[in-house]
């Protein structure tokens, strides 16, 4: 099996720009050698490239557009995100959803740049639908969830369940994660324990006051 992977969304929130990016990014690479579990960062766009210069965490971008070099104005290119050091990109993101043509036409170009693909999802029937357009992940995370401080691992271990199975039932080799809500090394397991192989983050690290106690505790666990 993989190892777990815990991926840090640090959206926009203004504790996860400038140098408490680079403090997260930091406290993300200290936990991950001592754990062996991968942490990865997903900062703002102008924020990859110092932060996968500077650290050697996998760094994602937040999105990136169905657009080819050319006549585009004020789009996220993904060869952009590509030359600026990402692994990869979240796709659909519930704060940046898109159509399922242009989440099909996201993981064309993130193929053909060697680009790690989780595409984000709301409830099973989406987890299903995703799974067939072959992304390497898919992230499920109930939107009502995110954001709130409520676990998705303990208020709807259900539909981490169900989107399990719906995505292995479609494509076995996609990978699935988890988020929303998820804040301590129980969440974490739980998540594990139902067949994700890891989970999707964001308030819990970004907002904390110490962001490397509180990935030492996602991480105990497991
Ligand atoms: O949207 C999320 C990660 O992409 C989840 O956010 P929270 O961890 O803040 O609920």
């Amino acid at each position: 099996m993989d190892s777990p992977f815990i991926l840090i969304n640090l959206k926009t929130y203004k504790e996860g720009m400038g140098s408490n990016a680079h403090r997260i990014a930091a406290a993300a690479e200290t936990v991950a050698k001592e754990s062996g579990v991968v942490i990865g960062i997903a900062p703002t766009f102008t924020e990859l490239h110092p932060m996968s210069h500077h650290y050697s965490i996998p760094v994602y971008a937040q999105h990136i557009d169905p657009i080819s070099p050319g006549a585009h104005t004020g789009h996220i290119l993904p060869e952009s995100v590509r030359s600026a050091g990402a692994r990869g990109t979240l796709i659909n993101h519930s704060e940046r959803r898109l159509t399922l043509a242009d989440i099909d036409a996201c993981l064309q170009a993130a193929r053909r740049l060697r680009l790690e693909s989780v595409v984000c999802t709301n409830n099973d029937a989406t987890s299903a639908a995703a799974a067939a357009l072959g992304p390497d992940y898919v992230a499920i995370e109930p939107p009502e969830l995110i954001g709130s401080g409520v676990s998705v691992s303990k208020a709807d271990p259900g539909i981490i369940e169900r989107s399990v199975n719906a995505v292995l039932g479609v494509n076995p080799n996609v990978k699935v994660l988890t988020g929303a809500g998820i804040q301590s090394g129980e969440c974490v397991k739980i998540a594990i324990d139902l067949g994700t192989c890891g989970v999707l983050l964001a308030s819990s690290v970004v907002k904390a006051e110490d962001p490397e106690s509180v990935l030492r505790d996602l991480v105990s666990l497991i």
